[in-house]
């Protein structure tokens, strides 16, 4: 069992241990992984019917024909053996050999002639199935990843969310097509069973009782360890995200200065030893409880066999059928107790991946419930007012509000600044404004529209957004930019090198190799990895081009050098004409071109003002403006004479 008490951390990146906790998003599967086996097989018909579904969405007419086909070998391999019981039946006969043998000839043909055909249809039924898992795994996959793509930000904050997306993928790419060609093996099972079954209760009904003792309980044994199995995977699937995480670190290319310059390697190895022993740990223990349960069910189907046998022996020694039937029925039997165990272990094996086909399904309503359903009111396109009313917001999971009762109001061609210390709250008020998150209480509206009950799609058009941490696209340049607004026809480049100019992009394009075609990931033949100033240029060209009414840019000058950030405010500047311009910034200095500031503090809106009404006032953002200006009067810089000449 995985400790559920908090360890020790004498590691710095031990996390608090919740990750050997079950989490509550998975709590009710983790309920039906613990249920009976007679619940579990009681869910299997739902599987069937929405496995058939699937496949019959992908490929119709295939899924008709393998029917077909699983349905003729199966009644074709029942015939096979009825005829072998004839061809015994003849053999067994008194009367000299050779006429016996010229006698079993046409039920010999016929035995030859349906196993031909059950091969046949056997390997067709492996082809077409094995095709048809293969597109249903593509389909799957293409339809997680899109409704992934599509959830709203806040899922993003909940770590069940990822649990949930991991073991999801993992189903739509390893289970969803096995529990496909799980379904067509079990069917075809069941139907040569079901026909197996006709014949034994041909040649006597009371056989068929012996049939199955013989073969149940190792089957049911089998559906117990695949139950085990799903139980321990889901138990240890936040360990294994941790384990991938780390290994993620290592492999990228980010990383790799860091972990090097501060030698953080034993600490990383440290955490992937301390995962492993307790995966370790859970596969020991699984296979112990598998192998528990498999002998029981040996044991147990071994006394069942015997029984049958015992059986057997019985009708032979009373008379009760002669010695011909008692040959087919020996043959029927172990015909019979094939199949039946193909079928179950093919059900057990279904049973398993249908818990994880369950992972799929339940992730797919999840993330529906994550995603906005669209549609609402549209939000104005070239709002006159922006109005936050008293929003309240904590991140989904956090103990602490990042913002608290916050109110204020800025109108169309404003520049606002939003200061205040790190963490103080000022990216979380930006992306409220920009309606990728919600306030847990309060409004921000565009004019009278609440951007709560606003088309989302709308919101996103009327804004760009130049991150604080932006991404950098593996694709060239010219793409990196115009991902700010794909749609966007630009035919020349006319805007493009507009956005570029006022960004200093344009400087980034001249000193590339291949220019706006450069690729802009080292991963690829010739591409290049730009600088982080290059980057952030790349990023504000990109927002630029977006042509949105609504700029937030939070902390857009960070990695720039002195030439270049003074060419983006004068850029913002001659841009925030006619727009609504949000700067998050650090560099008090730069706040000078804002109209207005806001200063944030612990989540709290503190002062308001003009920048220079501000410093007046002498308060929190005076006090910080004052430490940053003394960087720059003291050091190298010789204080003014005190003569004052
Ligand atoms: N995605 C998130 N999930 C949970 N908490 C978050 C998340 N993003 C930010 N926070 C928390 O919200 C608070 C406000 O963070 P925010 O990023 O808005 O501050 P900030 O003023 O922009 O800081 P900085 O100047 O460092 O960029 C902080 O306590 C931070 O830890």
């Amino acid at each position: 069992m995985f400790p559920r008490k908090k360890p020790v951390p004498d590691n710095p990146l031990d996390g608090t241990g919740e990750e050997m906790v079950i989490p509550s998003y998975v709590s009710f599967d983790d309920a039906a992984a613990r249920t009976s086996l007679w619940r579990m097989l009681a869910r299997l018909p739902s599987t069937v019917v929405s496995m058939l579904a699937t496949a019959r969405a992908t490929a119709p007419t295939t899924v008709v024909v393998l029917l077909a086909i699983e349905i003729t070998s199966g009644v074709a391999s029942g015939l096979g053996l009825y005829s072998t019981a004839s061809v015994l039946r003849q053999l067994l006969t008194t009367g000299p050999t050779p006429q016996r043998l010229i006698a079993a000839l046409p039920a010999l043909a016929l035995v030859v002639t349906f196993l031909s055909v059950q091969q046949l249809g056997g390997t067709l039924s492996a082809y077409l199935s094995q095709t048809l898992s293969a597109r249903i795994q593509y389909r799957a996959a293409q339809q997680l990843i899109a409704v992934a793509s599509h959830v709203d930000l806040a899922a993003y904050d909940d770590p069940n969310w990822f649990d949930g997306l991991d073991r999801a993928y993992d189903s739509s790419m390893a289970h969803i097509a096995g529990a496909f060609s799980r379904m067509v093996t079990a069917l075809g099972s069941l139907i040569s069973l079901l026909a197996t079954a006709v014949t034994v209760t041909a040649l006597d009904p009371f056989l068929l009782p012996a049939l199955v003792l013989s073969t149940l309980p190792a089957s049911l044994a089998a559906l117990q360890a695949s139950r085990l199995l799903y139980d321990s995977v889901r138990r240890t699937s936040t360990l294994r995200r941790r384990r991938w995480l780390i290994t993620r670190m290592i492999r990228n290319e980010e990383p790799a200065a860091e972990i090097r310059a501060y030698r953080a390697q034993p600490f990383l190895l440290q955490e992937l030893q301390r995962i492993g022993g307790l995966l370790e740990q859970e596969e020991v223990r699984l296979a112990g409880v598998q192998a528990r349960t498999t002998l029981l069910g040996r044991v147990a189907g071994g006394i069942g066999l015997g029984l049958a046998y015992g059986l057997l022996g019985l009708f032979l020694y009373t008379g009760r059928i002669p010695l011909a039937v008692g040959g087919a029925a020996l043959i029927a039997i172990q015909v019979g107790r094939a199949r039946l165990t193909d079928m179950l272990l093919a059900v057990s094996r279904l049973y398993e991946q249908s818990l994880y086909v369950a992972d799929y399904d339940t992730f797919l309503t999840d993330a529906k419930g994550r995603t906005h359903p669209g549609g609402g009111r549209p939000a104005p396109t070239t709002p006159e007012r922006y109005r936050v009313e008293d929003v309240s917001f904590a991140y989904p999971g956090a103990e602490r509000q990042a913002l608290s009762h916050v109110t204020l109001e800025f109108r169309r061609g404003q520049i606002i600044a939003l200061v205040g210390e790190n963490g103080s709250g000022k990216s979380t008020l930006a992306k409220l404004l920009a309606g990728l998150y919600h306030p847990d209480s309060g409004r921000i509206r565009w004019d009278e529209v609440d951007l709560a009950e606003a088309d989302p799609n709308t919101v996103r058009d009327g804004v760009a957004v130049v991150m604080q941490d932006p991404i950098h696209w593996p694709t060239t340049l010219r793409a990196n930019v115009r991902i700010g607004r794909i749609d966007r026809p630009d035919p020349d480049d006319v805007a493009l090198r507009h956005a570029a100019l006022a960004s200093g992009a344009d400087v980034v394009a001249d000193q590339l190799p291949h220019g706006w075609d450069t690729m802009l990931s080292r991963q690829f033949v010739n591409g290049v990895r730009l600088s982080g100033g290059q980057e952030q240029r790349v990023a504000i060209a990109r927002g630029l081009y977006r042509d949105a009414d609504l700029i937030i840019a939070d902390e857009p000058t960070a990695n720039l050098d002195a030439r270049a950030e003074a060419q983006v405010y004068e850029s913002l500047a001659t841009l925030a004409a006619g727009r609504t311009t949000i700067l998050i910034t650090h560099r008090l200095a730069s706040v000078h071109m804002a109209d207005y500031v806001y200063v944030l503090h612990d989540g709290e809106l503190v002062e308001e003002g003009t920048p220079l009404s501000l410093i007046a006032e002498g308060g929190r953002f005076a006090e910080l403006y004052q430490l940053q200006s003394r960087n720059y009067q003291t050091g190298p810089v010789p204080a003014p004479a005190e003569d004052g000449g």
